[in-house]
């Protein structure tokens, strides 16, 4: 659990009158996340409960929030499962609370399922496509500020605390997604705003009829431009993983493919460079992890992620590459 910054139901109280979102019943720090400072509101309006979350942001800025926010709400409006932000009476969404920029957005139901089956990686697969048709005409631009830039910066920083073999892993693989991202299929995939951290802890599930309904993505912090497969390849690192061992699953990651296909066929580029954007995926989350490790933020309640499985990941899909049929069960 994270919570960087102490809001008092004071502040949260005003925020939610100033957002006409009602009176706040209770206020509630969330757990998980490392990231953010998150609570739970809940409000009064019309004689019925609503549950919000209230966001402080400890790492992005005023300037960069609200690519994020009307991102969600775009999507939301598209019928996208998002959480949708709300405004205040100017249309603003990003807010100061204790000197932070802050929002808040509904609250999705459920939980996430950190145990999924083909099921649920089908039905994440088949939203993420829906997601990136639906931000296609998205008018606002910002990068991928978790991409090959930021890794050609911040690798030179994490390499003195790793161990030699570690080291050249890291350089090569690297230098690999370098020669990659310069190539001319690279050059021909289609992008436009990408999720770009969809694991399992960012999607939450509700049970309906005894069967898994997917009821939201969230924690689009992370988003920016950047291409499709590259969205589709972090999920599948996540969701069609095994955690302990960091070995593909094969039949989480045909159901989530065939699912994505189902509503947006990947492109020959697309399908060429799937294997190439595993390991985009794989070295993007250990460079992070190792950044975040190595150099950490002071927080009142902190838990970083391990590194050392996005190295056995990466490991896993340089060592045993798969193809674009083979990653989909068509070989
Ligand atoms: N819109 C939402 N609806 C329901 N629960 C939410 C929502 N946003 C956040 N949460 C809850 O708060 C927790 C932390 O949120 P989140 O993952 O966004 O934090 P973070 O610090 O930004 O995370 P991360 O480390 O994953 O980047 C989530 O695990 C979830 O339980
Ligand atoms: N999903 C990231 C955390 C940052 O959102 C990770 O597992 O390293």
């Amino acid at each position: 659990m994270a919570v960087y910054t102490e809001v008092s139901e004071h502040e949260a109280r005003e925020l939610l009158r100033t957002l006409g979102l009602g009176e706040l019943n209770s206020l509630k720090a969330c757990s998980g996340g490392i990231e953010n400072t998150n609570y739970f509101a809940s409000t009064e309006r019309a004689g019925q409960v609503h549950d919000y979350v209230l966001t402080l942001f400890e790492r992005l800025s005023f300037e960069q929030l609200p690519f994020y926010l009307r991102l969600m709400k775009h999507l939301a409006q598209r019928g996208i499962l998002v959480p949708e932000p709300h405004a205040n009476a100017q249309g603003e969404l990003v807010f100061e609370v204790k000197g932070k920029p802050a929002a808040v957005v509904d609250k999705l139901h459920g939980k996430s399922e950190l145990a999924p089956t083909e099921a649920h990686c089908a039905q994440v697969g088949a939203t993420l496509a829906r997601l990136h048709l639906a931000g296609s005409d998205f008018a606002l631009t910002q990068p991928n500020l978790r991409g090959l830039a930021w890794w050609n910066e911040v690798v030179p920083v994490v390499l003195p605390y790793i161990q030699g073999n570690q080291q050249n892993l890291l350089q090569s693989e690297l230098a690999y997604q370098n020669s990659v991202a310069a190539s001319a299929s690279y050059a021909a995939l289609p992008r436009g705003p990408i999720h770009a951290d969809l694991f399992r802890d960012n999607v939450m599930f509700d049970t309906v009829g005894g069967q898994p309904q997917l009821s939201g993505f969230f924690d689009f912090y992370f988003a920016g431009i950047d291409t499709w497969v590259f969205d589709l390849a972090v999920c599948l690192n996540d969701w069609c993983v095994d955690l302990p061992t960091g070995v593909h699953h094969a039949p989480r990651a045909q159901a989530l493919i065939a699912a994505y296909s189902a509503v947006r066929p990947l492109q020959a580029a697309e399908r060429e460079l799937l294997p190439a954007m595993l390991r985009a995926g794989a070295l993007r989350f250990w460079v992070s992890r190792l950044w975040d490790f190595y150099l950490p933020r002071a927080a009142s309640l902190l838990q970083a992620h391990d590194p050392s499985h996005f190295e056995r990941v990466l490991q896993a899909r340089c060592q045993h590459a798969m193809t674009f049929e083979q990653l989909a069960g068509q070989a």
